[in-house]
């Protein structure tokens, strides 16, 4: 038997081969993907590693990629069996992590739950469990699905052993075609150089309190994860989310190509900058320059031509994207409680709201929303922004702007 501590990843995909796994291989954990696609789960365990490419275009050679990293022992059990109790009651078993989309955590929470019982059962010891999704507390929502099917002594144990550490992940995985690199496992992922991996280090429990048994490299601990949260979540998501929404209704097919567009990076700029910048810097007393720094290496990162991210990838689930707490109306309404003027952010929203892709069920859902509700109404709801608010007209005059403009792809 493996002598290594254990990792469960719940979401072989891009994030999860291309991000989370290779940090903790790389710190000496065994990693085990859990996935309910078993084609993905089968190849895992036929090939036991893979590529992770790194896509750079500034430093890389002639195809934008600077170097391959090799991820080896992977392992694969399917999330729907009773493989993967066994893993969670496996002694060695020190971390679960996911990045399965947050609508998907209420789907997991009964496999981790009857997980927990099994190893409180078997004798286990404590473990963390992190949810790398991109929202504020996801690890938060999956603990309370989680607790809400666990009760007596499980309950009690479950309180003492086990660790929900919430955290703010940050890199970009792109789709990406390994046949077109000449790359030798399918399981082959693309990734740019930069990541950032923020945990609430408070949360996390073991033989060291605030911190893991075995650490992970790359890992950044804080007692102070709303800050890193919001930062992230309000530039980054934000801008991603602009230009992918402006880009689409362009016809312009990646990220790169649509941040190349003087216009639309005048909105993201001025969105990010003078907007959800300057609301971040007065709620969390960031330094300004610094704050802009790192807008601006955001907006490098949008450029980078090598990760060729596709616009409908960024844009996926535009409703999840226009909820009240998330990367498009979350700094608005937090720019509005700070006195400060958005122009651009409602443009975003508007952008957001014009996406249309027939393969996307959420743009489907909020297109005959609109034409039900009527606009002016569904973004009273969708936004809580009253109708004759400063944000509201904004929102519909850009709308009504970008709408007569488009040109969908
Ligand atoms: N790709 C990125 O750049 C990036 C960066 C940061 C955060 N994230 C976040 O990571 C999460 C995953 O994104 P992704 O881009 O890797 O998506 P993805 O679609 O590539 O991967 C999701 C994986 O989850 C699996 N899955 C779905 N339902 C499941 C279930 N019930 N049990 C187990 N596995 C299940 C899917 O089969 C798929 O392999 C999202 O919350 C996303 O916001 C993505
Ligand atoms: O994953 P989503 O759908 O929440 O957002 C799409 C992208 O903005 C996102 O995946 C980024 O690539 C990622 O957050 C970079 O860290």
């Amino acid at each position: 038997m493996s002598v290594k501590p254990r990792a469960i990843h719940f979401g072989a995909g891009n994030i999860g081969r291309g991000f989370i796994a290779p940090l903790l291989s790389q710190s000496g954990y065994h990693v085990v993907f859990t996935d309910v696609d078993k084609d993905l789960i089968d190849t895992i365990n036929d090939e036991k590693a893979y590529g992770v490419h790194i896509l750079d275009t500034a430093n890389g050679g002639d195809d934008g990629e600077k170097e391959v990293q090799e991820i080896i022992h992977v392992k694969g059990v399917l999330s729907t069996g009773s493989d993967l109790i066994r893993e969670i009651e496996h002694p060695k078993l020190k971390l679960i992590t996911t990045a399965v989309g947050l609508p998907i955590l209420d789907k997991i929470a009964p496999a981790l739950a009857k997980g927990i019982k099994a190893r409180r059962a078997a004798g286990g010891g404590t473990i963390n469990i992190i949810a790398c999704e991109n929202a504020i507390g996801a690890t938060r929502q999956l603990a309370e699905k989680v607790r809400k099917l666990l009760d007596g002594e499980d309950a009690d144990w479950a309180a003492q052993h086990v660790g929900f550490a919430d955290c703010s992940v940050d890199r970009i995985v792109p789709p990406f075609n390994p046949d077109e690199r000449g790359a030798d496992s399918e399981l082959d992922v693309g990734v740019e150089e930069f990541f950032e991996w923020v945990v609430e280090g408070p949360a996390l429990k073991g033989e060291r309190d605030g911190k893991l048994d075995v650490p992970i490299k790359g890992m950044t601990l804080t007692d102070n994860l709303a800050a890193y949260n919001e930062r992230k979540l309000f530039t980054l998501n934000a801008g991603h989310a602009i230009t992918a929404y402006l880009g689409h209704l362009k016809g312009l097919r990646t990220v790169d190509q649509s941040i190349a567009d003087a216009e639309i990076a005048a909105v993201v700029r001025g969105a990010l900058h003078g907007e959800a910048g300057k609301a971040l810097c007065r709620k969390h007393k960031f330094e300004e320059k610094k704050h802009g720094e790192y807008i601006e290496k955001i907006i490098a990162r949008f450029e980078n031509a090598a990760v060729k991210d596709d616009v409908v990838r960024v844009g996926r689930q535009p409703l999840r994207k226009l909820g009240r707490g998330d990367r498009l109306v979350g700094p608005a309404r937090m720019c509005v409680e700070y006195g400060i003027e958005v122009r651009h952010l409602p443009r975003g929203i508007a952008a957001a709201l014009l996406y249309h892709n027939e393969e996307d069920e959420q743009s489907v859902e909020m297109r005959t929303a609109i034409e039900e509700k009527g606009l002016e109404q569904y973004v009273v709801e969708l936004t809580g922004f009253e109708e004759g608010s400063d944000v509201h007209k904004e929102i519909l005059k850009a709308y009504a702007e970008l709408d007569r403009q488009k040109k969908v792809a």
